[in-house]
């Protein structure tokens, strides 16, 4: 019986930086050592950490039961002293008490389940089965409840069924799936006998990201989880020793977080073996199983030697699930459930999104602009975070060099860097010592950076599926974020899906974008292919969308967080980056200046008005941007 509801680098050769230290342009007059001292972390970057007194009940199941081998069987007990929870980066201690996010705004979010004898979802954390390690550890996370991809997710994973999930950005994505794994290894390994006297390691789950740096961040945030669990999580991603990696392993490795090429590498140097794989996880599936990496995945999951779909169990993530992307990915599950939270491939309605004509001649002056209304309206002493996204690495460059002769402190990261400069390019940003981010899309998934106020689309992405990602680099867990495109001639084919995508996030168009769009004949790279013209979930195995689904909403949206949308000059900035655009006139912050009544239409006003919407729509092609 089916049920369909509706509930509320490929890796570069191993790189050695042979170039001196990369100094971003505006420090270089400066003494090096004085910013970037203590292994590339200037104190202004280290993370703030909080401090947990951690009670000793949480260290009920540290230990191990299995061996694999001379490397493995000696594998050392997990040293919980060096490995304390509060260094595990990323905690943000500025808000008491709870993490600081506002996923209120989401509550009554629209979700699509479909597939057979779909686990319910859950309310609470309390009501799933996680065991106590891990409950503690979301606790010590401050993640007080699930958000809704959380919320439906996590039972259906925990219920051993295959998942292809598509939640908006910045929504929980990573926590809905390293939870179940990390709650499946701990019990698997109890139960399993690992093969000893192999040299090879053998992960009982694997998790593939298609860039390093999201690599970086899953391995750091799965950490966090499976503190003291004794669950061992390993990263390996290219531009680093593969030497260093290996030792890693060697120390034992139940999860193995990875991008595919390097991953390729270790299996074939016969390192690493998947045969024990239980779990397989692809974040950013979509993006792992178009053009750029389709065949480094499938020799990965149907070449090498994992167990086939069935015997393993396997789970997609994605904001964006173009349904061509959605036929391929189904050869790698078995009976799987879809389930779309909000709008697939939809942005965030907490994202105001402006887009501007402006010509290629004109883009750095009036970048220039921006980011002096937003220094001078903003805080004296803080510039927002705000990350620039270009097309191409040698623009990257170019504009870092730019923007820092002019007095904005930018650096850039993009594949045509050393992996150290670009992790000290994330680092410089994180830590505001350099606020702006000049990025290629090598930036534009995944990563969460926090307080990142606006992102600003210098170069517009070909596709809207990349726009969607970029944008979503702000705007993250709940809070507010501003988004301004650049668009010129060269963007026309864009026009028709960008305006789509926006009236469907309850954005003001402008009435010159309404009549490009209107004029193209272009389809837009994807989103005007979209069957049905509409968004919503969309489970590619029931056909186009015909209306006869059974979707429904839990109810309309309660703008219990109003969100802005309109305006001739606004702005918006996390609210978590305390106002840094402003308080007035052109970038003001619309999330905390609710006196601004023009700030308050487009969602309540769309909304409530037509009572509960229905999403239905399709992704359709969707042309694949080269990947650095
Ligand atoms: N239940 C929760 N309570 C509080 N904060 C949470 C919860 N779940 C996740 N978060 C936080 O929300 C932020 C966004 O989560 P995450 O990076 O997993 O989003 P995502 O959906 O994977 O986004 P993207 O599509 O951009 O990859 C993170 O900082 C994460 O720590």
């Amino acid at each position: 019986m089916t049920r369909n509801d509706m509930f509320t680098e490929s890796t570069r050769k191993q790189t050695r930086p042979s170039r001196p230290r990369y100094l971003p342009p505006h420090l270089r007059h400066q003494n090096a050592n004085a910013v970037f001292t203590d292994a590339d972390t200037p104190e202004l970057t280290r993370p703030r950490y909080n401090r947990f007194s951690l009670p000793q009940t949480a260290l009920n199941s540290g230990g191990r039961g299995r061996g694999r081998g001379p490397s493995f069987t000696n594998r050392q007990k997990p040293n919980l002293d060096d490995e304390k929870f509060d260094e595990l980066e990323v905690i943000d201690d500025t808000a008491e008490g709870t993490n600081e996010t506002n996923f209120g705004a989401y509550e009554d979010i629209p979700v699509q389940a479909s597939g057979e004898n779909i686990p319910p979802p859950v309310q609470t954390f309390a009501e799933i089965d996680l065991g106590h390690v891990l409950k503690q550890n979301i606790k010590r996370c401050k993640f007080l409840k699930p958000t809704p991809i959380q919320r439906h997710a996590i039972p259906i994973v925990i219920a051993g069924r295959d998942l292809m999930a598509c939640a908006q950005t910045g929504s929980g994505k990573t926590a809905a799936f390293c939870f179940p794994i990390i709650c499946g290894v701990l019990k698997d390994r109890l139960l399993l006998s690992i093969p000893g006297g192999s040299q090879v390691a053998c992960p009982l789950a694997l998790i593939l990201a298609p860039t390093r740096e999201l690599s970086c961040q899953i391995h750091e945030e799965a950490k966090k989880f499976a503190y003291r669990t004794g669950v061992k999580i390993v990263v390996a991603y290219g531009g680093t020793p593969i030497s260093q990696q290996f030792r890693n392993i060697e120390k034992g490795v139940d999860i193995l977080v990875a991008t595919p090429g390097r991953l390729v590498d270790m299996i074939e140097r016969a390192r690493v073996s998947l045969r024990m794989i239980k779990y397989l996880a692809l974040d950013e599936a979509d993006r792992m199983l178009d053009m750029g990496f389709e065949p480094q995945i499938r020799k990965i999951v149907e070449k090498m030697d994992m167990p086939p779909p069935g015997t393993r169990q396997t789970m997609l993530f994605s904001a964006t699930f173009p349904d061509e992307i959605q036929k391929l990915a189904s050869d790698f599950l078995s009976d799987y459930v879809f389930l779309a939270v909000g709008r697939v491939g939809s942005s965030t309605d907490l994202i105001v999104q402006r887009v501007e004509i402006v010509q290629d001649m004109d883009k750095r002056n009036h970048l220039l602009n921006l980011l002096h209304a937003q220094k001078y309206n903003g805080s004296r002493s803080k510039h927002p975070l705000t990350l620039v996204f270009v097309e191409t690495k040698r623009g990257a460059d170019e504009l870092e060099h730019w923007l820092s002769r002019n007095g904005f402190p930018a650096i850039a990261i993009h594949g045509g860097k050393v992996q150290m400069e670009r992790e000290l390019a994330l680092r410089s940003f994180k830590s505001g010592a350099t606020p702006i981010l000049v990025a290629t899309d090598v930036a534009s998934r995944g990563l969460d950076i926090p307080h990142v106020a606006h992102v600003i689309n210098f170069d517009l992405p070909k596709n809207i599926d990349d726009y969607v990602h970029r944008i979503g680099r702000t705007g993250r867990a709940g809070n507010c974020g501003l988004a301004t495109a650049f668009f010129s001639d060269k963007n026309l084919p864009l026009a028709k899906s960008l305006a789509e995508l926006m009236r469907e996030s309850n954005q003001e168009v402008p009435s010159w974008l309404n009549q490009y769009a209107e004029n193209s004949s272009f389809s837009g790279g994807g989103w005007a292919k979209r069957v049905g013209g509409k968004f919503g979930g969309y489970d590619f195995r029931k056909g186009f969308p015909s209306g006869n689904e059974n979707n429904y909403h839990s109810s309309t949206y309660n703008d219990t967080h109003p969100v802005p949308a309109t305006g001739d000059y606004y702005a918006a900035a996390s609210a978590n980056a305390q106002t840094f655009l402003g308080s007035a006139g052109i970038y003001a912050d619309p999330c905390t200046t609710s006196a601004n009544a023009d700030y308050l239409v487009g969602r309540n006003e769309n909304l409530d008005g037509a009572g509960p919407r229905e999403y239905a729509y399709s992704h359709g092609q969707v042309v694949a941007s080269g990947w650095e």
